[in-house]
């Protein structure tokens, strides 16, 4: 048996012995998509994490032809033949193929009833080229070793996408958060964090954790709260283990938006294109556009505020149990608070309750899944009305489902894009907890007088200049925006204009490099591409060896 063939044989035996759901494939062929993936395309009963892979791979095989040929001119290392340059490709996509480690948990928690049950929980950090990991804690019954491996990939490829600096990460634990009181829930949440920190899979400079579905600021401040009085007692930056705290506890302004805000500023840069809403037969500008939204949880609800503020309309919102629709419009403050009262969007009075098959499958121009993965798979895309997709929800599109999207002519902007916001933000809130101190704290002060006296200098520059033959008084009057802004930037205003910022960036970066690659509307393989080219450099520039 040859070395290869052994340590692929050795893994499978070894993954197979303890009984994990995952086949470890054998090292990616330079130009083709892994053969057991190949058939993805028409089959939609894979898994989460087959579906992640097949993506890297389709814009893996776009991309290594350029990364052979810079390799080329790399500078500070003796000029590699192109044997050794197509080898360190292929080793390092091999490398990105894989997680860095799962963790696995299981350990018990008392009942209210005081009765003990064992709770299964995972931790996975895909990829530690940047340090810390980061990513979101799911709760819920669908949490797998498969789902973790997902997610922490797709967190690689976002922060790649959207240049945070941080590693890709995930944690999850098995429950169905319904079943359990808050006392319960604390329980379980503090303990998991414990197990955490023993492992090493916590800290602020480690591993980080924000919300993602079922969870929310409350369960990371229990995190906080945890790790602070034990393994984070001596450390200064324990509460940057979190993100996504609430604000007393130093999280920042801005986040608890900042998925529907980024996903905003994504679809802006697209939709007031004159020559892609062309393509679309749409109008430019967000006049007059219906949406449609699935799923009214933290990422949804923001959406949904960000774009009827735009003047777009929401024409319906489904959730687990049922949807909402109204040709007039959902107005998004009372559909906020009616959820806020009846834990429901279900029974609404501006709206009537959804009675077709599918909400989603309605005619729109703008479709937003903010739920769950794997929901748009094949037969639902071939019934898919909306010329545009913006993935709020991480996975939400099979790629059967996005083969017929794109068949379709359908714009898809790809989660590892559109829903980038959060983890945007999460990185300035982490900023912000190494700070000790938040934005505009120490300057605002200065810099109100710095413009009042520059409004004073103008005005008597002006009294000199025009006031010594006509005797008069010229005061200079601030405007109303910049009298806001006479303080400089707030919190509020570095979080709003960096996340923009970041946004517009990364969207027109998707842009180009479709336009690069030729791949036409595929902007979620010209996602990947842009992610794989970036890993790839921080990678090769650190070397795989230690
Ligand atoms: N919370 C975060 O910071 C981020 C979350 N995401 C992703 O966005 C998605 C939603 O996350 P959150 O809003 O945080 O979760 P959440 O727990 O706040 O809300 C989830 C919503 O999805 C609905 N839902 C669940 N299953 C559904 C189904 N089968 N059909 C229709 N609706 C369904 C629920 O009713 C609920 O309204 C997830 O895929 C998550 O990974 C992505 C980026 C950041
Ligand atoms: O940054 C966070 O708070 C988690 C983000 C997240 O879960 C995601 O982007 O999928």
């Amino acid at each position: 048996m040859n070395a290869r063939i052994f340590l692929t044989f050795t893994r499978k035996q070894s993954y197979r012995r303890y009984g994990y759901n995952l086949q470890i494939r054998s090292f990616a062929e330079l130009g083709k998509i892994p053969p057991e993936l190949e058939d993805i395309q028409e089959d939609d009963n894979r898994s989460f994490t087959d579906m992640i892979q097949f993506n890297f791979h389709k814009a893996r095989v776009v991309v290594e032809q350029k990364l052979i040929e810079n390799l080329k001119h790399q500078k500070n290392t003796r000029p590699l033949n192109m044997i050794e340059r197509r080898r360190k490709v292929r080793n390092i996509m091999s490398y990105l193929e894989h997680c860095d480690s799962i963790l696995e948990l299981n350990f018990p928690i008392r009942r209210d009833d005081d009765t003990y049950e064992i709770i299964k929980g995972y931790k996975a950090m895909h990829k530690c080229h940047k340090m810390p990991v980061a990513g979101g804690l799911r709760f819920d019954k669908s949490v797998t070793r498969d789902s973790m491996f997902a997610l922490s990939s797709l967190m690689t490829f976002k922060c790649a996408t959207v240049g945070i600096p941080f590693g890709g990460g995930g944690g999850g634990i098995s429950i169905d958060t319904t079943k359990y009181s808050v006392d319960e829930l604390e329980r379980i949440t503090r303990r998991y964090t414990m197990e955490l920190a023993k492992k090493g899979h916590l800290g602020p400079e480690l591993d980080i954790i924000g919300p993602d579905m079922y969870t929310n600021d409350r369960e990371m401040a229990w995190i906080m709260d945890t790790y602070g009085k034990t393994f984070g007692y001596k450390d200064i930056n324990a509460r940057g283990c979190v993100i996504g705290k609430p604000p007393n506890q130093g999280g920042i302004q801005g986040r608890e938006s900042a998925m529907g805000h980024g996903l905003f500023n994504c679809l802006d840069e697209f939709v007031n294109n004159e020559d892609f809403m062309k393509s679309l037969d749409l109008n430019a500008g967000w006049k007059d556009k219906t949406f449609i939204l699935q799923g009214f949880g933290k990422v949804g609800i923001h959406v949904m505020k960000y774009l009827t503020r735009k003047g777009a309309k929401c024409i319906g919102v489904c959730g687990h149990a049922g949807g909402i629709t109204s040709p007039f419009g959902i107005n998004y403050n009372e559909l906020k608070r009616y959820k806020g009262k009846k834990g429901t969007i279900l029974g609404f009075p501006g709206a009537q309750p959804y009675k077709g098959k599918n909400l989603i499958c309605e005619p729109c121009d703008i479709l937003i899944p903010a739920a769950t993965e794997k929901l748009i798979n094949k037969d639902v895309a071939q019934e898919i009305k909306a010329k545009i997709i913006a993935e709020g929800a991480n996975g939400p599109t099979t790629p059967a489902g996005d083969k017929v999207l794109l068949s379709k002519n359908i714009l898809v902007l790809p989660d590892i894009l559109a829903n980038a916001g959060g983890i945007t933000v999460s990185y300035f809130e982490w900023l912000k907890s190494l700070n000790h101190l938040s934005f505009g704290r120490l300057t605002n002060k200065y810099e109100k007088d710095r413009n009042s006296l520059l409004l004073q200098n103008v005005q008597l520059e002006l009294e000199r200049h025009f006031g010594k033959q006509n005797k008069v008084t010229i005061p200079i009057v601030p405007s109303t925006p910049f009298q806001k802004r006479i303080y400089g930037p707030r919190e509020e205003d570095v979080v709003h204009y960096g996340l923009s910022w970041t946004m517009e960036k990364a969207s027109r970066e998707l842009m180009n490099t479709a336009k690069e690659f030729n791949l036409g509307a595929d902007f979620r393989t010209a996602a990947y591409v842009c992610a794989i080219e970036k890993v790839f450099n921080t990678i090769n520039e650190a070397g795989l060896n230690i």
